[in-house]
């Protein structure tokens, strides 16, 4: 089954399905997963006997009722999905969306081999941050540039494209440094650049990564290095493995200030330099106003930086193991699609799998303690949908592009050392849902009268409203879901 029929499965389905309110907190009964999901996502069955295994279920149990099933979040969810469709397009025509663009890929005036490149990634129209900062970032001379565009909208499609026609393949030396600020984003930033570059064979990628040992002192031929800071400084500086002063075209970021690598490598005055995030709070503007001379600036004004496709919930809950019971309730809106739940010490996200785990539920674990090959490994478990569902800490917050992710659960809501709310962290790991146009859901759970504070910052910082997810506001959510 295609995924549009399966996304027509879940329209029937809607249709007949009553509009119930799950009370999230109540503990009920072992749930299994929606009827829609006996298939994998992909539409491909499950066996019976498999289904433990992979839907975190068992039969014998199909004739108990799924509260979950029938909840208001479960049916917002797979009515998004089935509006997911379209919304790309529809998107791309509107002007106050960060998706809009007026002109083609070739307007832009990429080479040949990489507008094979982006049309064979399904890309139809560029977004707007990939229409305004193509032509600065691909201008002569090169001109510097800090951009800033909400999460999922293509910078890093953006800054690849860019590295990708600015590189000689003829010239067997570095000419672009990518920096990265995790492992797992740099791997997949390398994956882009390899798909988008699939018809320039000349261009060659290496991973600046913790692990990849290279002979010191033997000048890598690879044209583009992407890795983290460490690494690549490490690589520039100590095994002199790249000559910074060479021929250097591009050195590209994703905005994060790393205070431990405070270090850069000496690179060559007309080095363009490009960074690119999300968010950028002040203490990282002016740092990268530091270090990036006369740049263009791409801006979001403040309201701008949440997308309009994400719509923000909290739940009340009375302490840790009310949220768990809250989550084991929601276990059936999460595997709709896929989820990511976000915790703030690697201890509550190493507890919360095992209870989920305990639970019959099935769930993965990424945290910061394991080996970066590990970590690569449920990563690209999770990228594949072989896992709906990923706990994790911030450690996965920046960055991952994982699409059929429609929901992000804050178990936790992220704070900074002085308690209060990190605004930043959050708009990260919301991010992670409503990828390119998507609709996507970030449910926050509120167990304090301190994270409910947290809840009112952060709708204050971003001036949105962050909607109660209970039985009283019927009305709004159902406004919510038109
Ligand atoms: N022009 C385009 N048309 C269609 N899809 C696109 C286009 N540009 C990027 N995408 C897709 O949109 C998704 C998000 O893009 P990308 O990861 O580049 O966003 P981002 O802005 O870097 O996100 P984040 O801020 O979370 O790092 C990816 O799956 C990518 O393949």
């Amino acid at each position: 089954m295609s995924r549009d029929s399966w996304a027509a499965a879940v329209d029937v389905q809607e249709a007949t399905t009553p509009l119930v309110q799950l009370d999230f907190t109540k503990k009920v009964e072992r749930l299994r997963p929606p009827r829609t999901m006996r298939g994998d996502i992909n539409g491909n069955v499950v066996p019976e006997e498999d289904r433990a295994e992979n839907g975190g279920w068992r039969s014998g149990e199909a004739d108990r009722v799924d509260l979950a099933e029938q909840s208001l979040l479960n049916k917002l969810i797979r009515h998004s999905l089935v509006r997911n469709r379209n919304q790309v397009e529809v998107l791309q025509r509107d002007p106050t969306s960060p998706l809009y663009s007026v002109k083609t890929f070739e307007e832009l005036r990429l080479k040949p081999e990489l507008l094979r490149g982006v049309y064979n990634m399904g890309f139809n129209r560029p977004s707007r941050i990939q229409e305004n900062a193509l032509p600065m970032m691909l201008a002569q001379p090169p001109q510097n540039l800090i951009a800033q565009s909400q999460s999922g909208t293509g910078k890093t499609a953006a800054f690849s494209l860019a590295m990708l026609s600015h590189v000689n393949p003829a010239n067997k030396w570095t000419q672009c440094l990518c920096i990265s600020p995790t492992y797992e984003l740099a791997l997949q930033i390398g994956q882009v650049i390899e798909q988008m570059g699939k018809f320039c064979p000349d261009v060659k990628l290496a991973y600046g990564i913790r692990g990849n040992r290279l002979e010191r002192g033997v000048k890598l031929q690879e044209q583009i290095v992407i890795g983290t800071p460490g690494t690549v400084l490490d690589w520039c500086t100590k095994y002199k493995l790249i000559d910074p002063k060479k021929d250097h075209h591009v050195c590209a970021g994703r905005g994060r200030r790393d205070d431990r690598h405070t270090g850069s490598p000496q690179l060559t005055k007309d080095c363009q330099m490009l960074l690119f995030s999300a968010t950028f709070e002040d203490s990282v503007w002016r740092f990268a106003e530091q270090v990036v001379s006369d740049p263009n600036i791409i801006r979001l004004k403040r309201e701008e930086e949440t997308l309009d496709t994400i719509k923000q919930f909290y739940v009340v809950c009375k302490g840790k193991e009310d949220k768990f019971t809250a989550l084991c309730n929601l276990y059936g809106s999460l595997t709709i699609a896929q989820a990511m739940i976000f915790c703030r010490t690697r201890k509550m996200a190493a507890w919360l799998t095992a209870n989920l785990s305990i639970e019959g539920h099935q769930v993965a674990l990424l945290s910061g303690e394991m080996t970066v090959e590990q970590r690569a490994a449920v990563i690209e478990r999770f990228r594949n949908g072989k896992e709906k569902v990923l706990i994790t800490t911030n450690v996965c917050s920046r960055g991952i592009d994982v699409e059929q992710v429609s929901l992000v659960v804050n178990f936790d809501l992220p704070v900074d050392l002085d308690g209060n709310a990190d605004n930043e962290t959050y708009l990260h790991r919301i991010g992670r849902t409503g990828r390119f146009g998507r609709r996507g859901f970030a449910v926050n759970m509120v167990d304090s009268e301190h994270s409910m504070d947290i809840v009112h910052q952060i709708e204050m910082h971003f001036n949105r409203k962050i909607t109660k997810l209970d039985t009283s506001n019927l009305e709004e959510l159902e406004r919510l879901m038109s």
